[in-house]
């Protein structure tokens, strides 16, 4: 007896949304034949109708709410985008109509994830939102099912493909960082709106769906701390390069004695980090476990065909009939921790100086660094223009966080100095 196919509501056909419709139609014989029936599409929404996709025959809707309130589905896949707004209205309908969600958007599960999986579990549905972190890489099926026998201790990942990219092509090409910009949004990496790719907000949304699903505690991006890539130059990218370092954004969270420590930053990383070669769009994810030890997932970030990969497994699972609550355990399970005390996180780091090319300057440096028991490691200052500041780099052993800080406080208030860049330098 064949089983009823999977009926399926797709709000948003940009970028993601196209790339779903697309693998459901090319890919429906296999769907099928390994969910056992099949992936059917009963409607979809947008904005305005794109051409060249296989649209036949499928409702079409301009309004997501209607469809999302009046259409008879099983699964809503909601690739609109925006933590608030049409998005969550269009989700919390289907999960209140005891229908089931899947999900790419990062920015709502990271808002509202707590919430919607209680919805889900009161209703019946499930939400999945594999496509939402590292893209097509199974890192949301790595947590919650593959790692679940392990106390899991840190999560350090490449969690943004935009970054990434940039950062990547500024090194290869020389090229600056607006026009990188710009190729990435072209080739629909990027957020609707940038800064939050640049700023780290991606990031952070990204980091704090996995410390939940790593420490099963309750969704909390205020605990997130988050800087972006906006302030590193080429100049910095050239002298890591020298130094035997890239740099990458990087999202880190870890269980510590204080509490869960998660910051988005850019760090440097030697050559031989598990993430230093992870280039343009793709993403790298580490997880350390205590029975499993380390374990790292590498793979396309974002981009049509690799997210849409993500949207479908969750689908297949759902046609399958696996479901699992939404942050591996029943939200009432899931314990809040505090987040780790500041200041106390040990490092290596990069400092650049400008500074003015003038008698006894050095000497200052030193002297601020050795007040504040900061112990150098590397200097590079080469050149000589008495007019005008130069560049002298520095790495310094690892450090109590809160030291160098104050450190960096006595550089910025020397007269000869102009401009202070400080980089972490990240060793696992
Ligand atoms: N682009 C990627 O590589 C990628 C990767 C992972 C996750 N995501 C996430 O996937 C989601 C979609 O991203 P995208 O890049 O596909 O976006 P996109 O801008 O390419 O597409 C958005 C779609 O939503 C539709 N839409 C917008 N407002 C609407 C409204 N009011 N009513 C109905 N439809 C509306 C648009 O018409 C369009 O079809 C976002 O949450 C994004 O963060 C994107
Ligand atoms: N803007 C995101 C899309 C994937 O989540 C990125 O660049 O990684
Ligand atoms: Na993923």
């Amino acid at each position: 007896m064949s089983k009823s196919s999977l009926k399926i509501a797709i709000a948003g056909l940009g970028t993601v949304g196209g790339g779903t419709v697309q693998l459901l139609h090319d890919q429906a014989q296999l769907l099928a034949a390994r969910a056992g029936r099949p992936l059917t599409l009963v409607g979809a929404a947008a904005l305005e109708k794109p051409t060249g996709l296989p649209l036949d025959g499928v409702p079409f809707f301009t309004d997501a709410r209607v469809m999302a309130r009046d259409c008879d589905y099983d699964v809503l896949v909601e690739l609109i985008g925006g933590a608030g707004g049409i998005a969550l209205d269009v989700v919390r309908t289907a999960l209140e109509r005891g229908r089931s969600v899947v999900t790419a958007n990062k920015a709502m599960i990271a808002h509202h994830g707590t919430e919607l999986a209680q919805i889900a579990e009161a209703k019946g549905g499930t939400i999945g939102f594999e496509a939402s972190v590292g893209g097509g890489i199974p890192i949301i099926k790595s947590l919650r099912e593959g790692l679940a026998a392990n106390r899991v201790t840190k999560v350090m990942g490449i969690l943004n493909g935009t970054c990434n990219y940039i950062l990547t092509t500024m090194r290869e090409s020389g090229r600056d960082f607006a026009d990188v910009l710009a190729e990435a949004q072209k080739l629909g990496y990027a957020e609707a709106d940038p800064t939050f790719d640049i700023d780290g907000i991606d990031t952070a949304h990204k980091l704090a769906i996995l410390v939940s699903l790593a420490f099963s505690a309750p969704i909390d991006l205020d605990g997130v701390s988050c800087e972006g890539i906006r302030h590193v130059s080429a100049l910095d990218i050239r002298y890591a390069d020298e130094l035997g370092y890239r740099i990458k954004l990087l999202g880190v969270a870890a269980q510590t004695d204080t509490g869960i420590e998660a910051r988005v930053y850019p760090a440097m990383v030697p050559l031989s980090f598990p993430l230093a070669h992870v280039s343009g769009p793709f993403n790298a994810i580490v997880t350390e476990g205590d029975f499993v030890g380390r374990t790292v997932l590498e793979g396309r970030g974002a981009g049509a065909r690799p997210t849409a990969s993500a949207v479908v497994a969750d689908l297949m699972d759902l046609a399958l009939g696996r479901t699992i609550p939404t942050f591996g355990v029943p939200v009432a399970a899931l314990k809040a921790q505090p987040a780790a005390a500041s200041g106390a996180h040990r490092s290596a780091y990069y400092i650049r100086l400008m500074v003015k090319d003038q008698p006894g300057v050095f000497a200052d440096i030193a002297a601020a660094l050795r007040d504040e028991q900061v112990s150098m490691e590397q200097v590079i200052q080469r050149g000589r223009a008495p007019e005008e500041t130069v560049p002298v780099v520095m790495t310094v052993h690892e450090t109590v966080e809160s030291s160098m800080l104050r450190a960096v406080e006595r550089l910025k208030a020397l007269g000869s100095v102009a401009d202070l860049q400080l980089i972490r330098i990240e060793n696992l």
